[in-house]
Order: C-alpha cells, then structure tokens, then sequence
C-alpha cells in the first residue's frame, strides 16, 4: 500500500468509527503489509488484537479492498511477540496471540488459533495502576502486588475471594500483566475454571490428556478465576487438585479467585477446600462511599481524554457514589452511560441530567435495608430469640450478636446512632457507638467474625 493510500485508509476509518473509537482502537495499529489477500496489522495487545477484530475486522476489509487492494484476511500480530512473555489461555476462541477476520470462512480462525496455542485475553484496562485502593480492598491489592513481584513464592496459592464486581478479575489481570513486565521469563497461565473445565473435556475427548498435563504443569504461575465453578463437577475437580498439587509440589505460584470463601464453596470436594485455605485467603470487601467515590473520579479523569468538552457539576460524583452501593461494574456502568448521554445530547451533567438518565439503575439500588430486617437476621445467625438480642441480657452470648447487629445496621442502613440505640430496647448512642467499635476491631482480629458479617451482608442485600 502507498503512504497516499495508507493517509485515505486512516482518514476513512476515522469518518466512519468516529473520533473515540479511532484514537482507542485504530491508532494502535501499525499496518505492516499486504500478502496473499492477508493484510498483517502490528497490534500492542492481544486485548486490542482480539477486539479490533471483533468488532472492525471487517471494516478493514471493506475500506482496504475500496482502496483497491485484494483483501480476504485481516492479521493481527503482537508486535514484539517474539521478546514477549509468554502469557497462555487455553480458551480457542477469544485469547488468540493472533487474532484473524476472515471473510469467507470463519472455520479458519478456529484452526489456526487451536494450532498456535492461544494467548490470554488480558484487558489492557485492568492494571494496578487503574485499581483504585481503599479500606475494603486493601490487603487484597497488597497480597496481589506482592504475587506480583515475582520473588520466591511466600504463600500459595493466593486465594481472593468477594462479591459481584468488586475487582477480583481486575486484580488477577494486574498480577499478570506486571509479571509480565517484571518477569518476562516466567510462562504464567491465566484462565478462568471454566476455560480449565473447557480444556480438559477437551483433552479427554481428543485423548489428549498428557498434552492436557504437561501443559498445565509447565507453567510457572497459574491463575484461576471464579474456581467455584468447578464446583460439583467431580472429574474436574479431581484434575484440577492433581495439578494443583503437582505445581506447588514444584514450588509454583498459585491464584485463585472464587466469590466465596474457599470453606463456603459448595460441592467443592474437601480435600480441595482445605489445599485452598492453605495459602492466604484475602476478601475483597464491599465498598465503602469513599472507595466508590475514588473510582467514580478515577474514571472521570479517564474519560476526560474521550469528552473534553463535557462539564460536570459539583456533587454530581458524590451522589452516585452515595445511591449506587451495589457493585462497581454497575458504578461504572453508570458513569459511562451518564457520559455517553450529556456527550449525545450535548448538556452538562447536572444532578438533574443524572437523575434522568440513571433513574432505573438509582431505583434499582433503592431497596432499604430496614433494622428490622437486620435484628431477625442476625438472630437467625447466631441462633438466638430476637428478644434476647434486642433485650437488656449482658450475657456475652447475646452481646456480640447485638453488637454485630448495630454494626450492620450502621453500615447499611442510614439511621443514625441514637435512632439505632432507640430499636435496640432503647440504649444509648454511646452503647451502639462502642459496639460498632469492638465489630471494627475485631472485623480485622477475628476471622470467624469477619466471615459472618460478610455472610449476612450477602444475605441481606440479596
Ligand atoms: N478498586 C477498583 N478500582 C477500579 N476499578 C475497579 C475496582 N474494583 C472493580 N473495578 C472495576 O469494576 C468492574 C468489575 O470488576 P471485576 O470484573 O474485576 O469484578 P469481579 O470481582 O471479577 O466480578 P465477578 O464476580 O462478576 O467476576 C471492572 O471494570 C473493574 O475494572
């Protein structure tokens, strides 16, 4: 291709995906050259790679071939692959190092990806650097930089554990990626349980199983998402513990994340439940209004870059961070569409553009959390009258379960501390302050109280 037709190409691709899209997805690619209908495109990342070809593969092919170039392929090739570490998934269809558009016959892409052994589908947005660290998340982000690091391994496997949303993926892509910076040599290996339960069906109906072995027990760091999905699929599961065992044997780091405690995971062989308690279990835990608001602001800083014009009103962040307690995703998602709606429109973001634009995901996040709801909860939990609890006993047995009440209600509902002492037989604020105290302190002391107040936040915000 000429340097004019390569100018026409670009200026045609920016009209047609528009500004954004241009400068996120199309600008990366460095056109490298045009052989047997296959046009080869450097990429910096499999992440832009895999996407450019979902989502603009045939673009190119189209404005390539109006050019007048005979185009049936569009090649995505790492550039530098050959110096990068080798980061594998097994997954066929999403993580290949190579992505590939082909017009004709998609069959094609399939073959060459399972041919090459595919890359992992890392998303080039979830690095340390873009994870915002608070309370709720801090020794989680702490356990994983260390991981990180790549030094001799100190615990394993590394277990992260928590909700919907709140970053266990993100963690594990930052791991990886700055493995890959720091450690180039090492060959980590991150998928999700699925993608393990995927392979090795896999392996065993291609009887394949030693291939399925071997590749599983030459990496130097393994990573596994959402390892409760394994759960109850016994032959799986007993692969997955073989492995487990063969790669700590070997001194190899292991990281799991699940979205439960590894003793919470039903179906989940115990044999295994204890392998994975063996390291160190870290809980991400729910977010807090100052962790929401640190995330909120975060993306609005990288969204200058996509809306400079856009104008945000003062209290506009607080406010979101305040109503939208849920998860981060639904933060996030939130916040993009907030953007992508004032953009659209053209108007500043003003509490009544937001209130507009986000009313069902705010009626969504509505649902009250009464005190009421908390008390017969927490009795049930602990397995005590709701009277007692509520009622003027010391008795240790009833006090921490009260006192586990107060802190909940504190935390999720917006009463105040009188109103909550008012509902607990009519103590005093300074009572509930002083409890709410002790349940902080001993959130971080004591396991067994950590892991109850996380499972009755669970249930009651279900
Ligand atoms: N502390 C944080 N800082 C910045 N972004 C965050 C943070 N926590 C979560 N996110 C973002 O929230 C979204 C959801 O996070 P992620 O996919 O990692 O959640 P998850 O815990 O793996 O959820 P699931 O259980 O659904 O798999 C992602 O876009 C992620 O970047």
């Amino acid at each position: 291709m000429t340097l004019d037709q390569l100018g026409a190409f670009q200026r045609e691709m920016l009209e047609t995906v528009g500004q954004n899209n241009y400068k996120a997805w199309i600008e990366p690619l460095e056109f490298a050259d045009i052989q047997d209908g296959v046009a080869t495109f450097n990429v910096p990342t499999n992440f832009i790679g895999n996407y450019v070809s979902q989502n603009f593969g045939d673009l190119l092919i189209h404005k390539l071939t109006s050019l007048g170039e005979t185009v049936q392929r569009v090649h995505f090739r790492v550039a530098n692959s050959a110096a990068a570490p080798r980061v594998t998934s097994p997954s066929i269809e999403t993580a290949a190092p190579v992505s590939e558009t082909v017009r004709p016959s998609p069959q094609t892409r399939l073959e060459t990806s399972k041919a090459e052994l595919p890359g992992a589908p890392l998303d080039a947005r979830f690095t340390f650097d873009s994870f915002v660290v608070g309370k709720p998340n801090e020794l989680a982000n702490a356990a994983a930089r260390r991981v990180a690091e790549g030094g001799p391994v100190s615990f394993n496997p590394l277990f992260l554990y928590g909700g919907v949303g709140l970053g266990k993926t993100h963690l594990m892509h930052a791991i990886a990626w700055e493995l890959q910076n720091r450690r180039p040599d090492l060959n980590v290996l991150y998928l999700s349980a699925e993608q393990f339960m995927y392979r090795f069906v896999q392996a065993l109906r291609d009887r394949k199983m030693m291939d399925f072995k071997e590749l599983f027990r030459s990496v130097d760091v393994l990573m596994v998402d959402d390892v409760q999905f394994i759960a109850g699929k016994d032959s799986t599961q007993e692969e997955f513990f073989h492995t487990f065992n063969a790669l700590v044997d070997q001194n190899k780091q292991i990281i799991i994340s699940a979205d439960r405690a590894p003793g919470e995971i039903k179906g989940m062989e115990d044999r295994i439940r204890s392998r994975l308690q063996c390291g160190l279990v870290v809980d991400l835990h729910p977010t807090d209004y100052e962790l929401r608001l640190g995330i909120l602001q975060s993306k609005v800083e990288q969204y200058r870059s996509q809306y400079p014009d856009l104008v945000l009103a003062d209290g506009v962040l607080e406010f979101l961070a305040h109503r939208i307690s849920t998860n981060v995703r639904v933060l996030e998602g939130a916040l993009t569409r907030l953007f992508a709606f004032a953009s659209l429109v053209g108007r500043e973001i003003t509490m009544e553009l937001t209130q507009d634009c986000l009313s069902d995901v705010l009626r969504a996040s509505e649902r009250k959390i009464s005190v009421e709801e908390i008390q017969r909860r927490v009795a049930e939990h602990y397995n005590i009258r709701l009277s007692d609890m509520i009622g003027p006993k010391r008795l240790r047995n009833f006090a921490r379960p009260r006192q586990v009440a107060m802190f909940l209600c504190k935390q999720l509902t917006s009463r105040s501390l009188p109103e909550i002492g008012r509902r607990f037989g009519g103590r005093d604020h300074t009572t509930v302050m002083h409890g709410v105290r002790r349940i902080e302190e001993l959130r971080s002391s004591d396991g067994q109280i950590a892991e109850d107040l996380e499972l009755l936040r669970r249930a009651l915000e279900a």
